[in-house]
């Protein structure tokens, strides 16, 4: 039984209470805190660096999983390893150099992952899996919050997830976009063991209520 984590991303958080936001998030039962950098250049979309990662880092224990869409990646990947990020992806066509990424964020102590748009094949993995310690499949195509999943990612979510088995490495399987109460038992069944989810827990005012019952949606999965 694989141990499931869900992730919510604090896109869809109040910015202007994001301390409080994230400490109730992690006491409602969140296991990583998901944080979407977009640079209004590899997505069309501007959010958040390393100066708000640091500012939220005292507030919580759990991981904070930095994503991060922008190009190029290498130049602020150890901004957010100084800021506390534990976790830092990327998406490897806005690399110029996939491994050399993939060790920079390794020499600076944190997890590092690759993230996979709907329509990004995986062929980047080749070579790499030695490097990763998480994959992160994206169920929309980045640059918001709030957009509704895209069921195809789940063959994909399947294949990822015979490629780790596979390798014999311990590499996080999470899934990104339009997770919701409603199916992220399905993504679960395809290989996932990580959700993040934005609008789902920040729309509602009950996170834990939302948390549980995803995670009563996981138990069977
Ligand atoms: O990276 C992204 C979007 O680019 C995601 O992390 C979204 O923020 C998830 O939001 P929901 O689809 O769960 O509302």
């Amino acid at each position: 039984m694989p141990s499931y984590r869900i992730a919510p991303s604090i896109l869809s958080a109040d910015f202007a209470r994001l301390g409080e936001e994230v400490r109730n998030v992690v006491a409602a039962g969140a296991d990583i805190i998901h944080f979407d950098v977009m640079d209004n250049h590899y997505v069309p979309n501007l959010t958040i660096g390393p100066l708000v990662c640091q500012a939220i880092r005292p507030h919580v224990e759990v991981p904070i999983d930095v994503h991060l869409m922008v190009k190029p990646v290498d130049r602020i990947i150890p901004d957010f390893a100084k800021a506390g990020a534990n976790i830092i992806t990327f998406h490897p066509e806005a690399s110029e150099h996939i491994d050399r990424s993939l060790q920079l964020i390794r020499d600076h102590g944190c997890k590092a992952g690759l993230v996979f748009n709907p329509a990004t094949p995986l062929h980047y993995l080749d070579h790499v899996m030695d490097k990763l310690d998480i994959i992160l499949i994206m169920s929309v195509n980045p640059g918001f919050g709030g957009q509704s999943f895209i069921p195809q990612a789940l063959q994909k979510i399947a294949a990822v997830r015979r490629l780790i088995d596979d390798s014999g490495r311990d590499i996080m399987l999470e899934v990104d976009g339009g997770i919701k109460i409603e199916n992220i038992a399905e993504a679960a069944r395809a290989g996932a063991d990580t959700f993040v989810a934005g609008s789902a827990i920040f729309g509602k005012p009950d996170y834990k209520g939302v948390i549980d019952a995803m995670r009563r949606e996981l138990a069977p999965a």
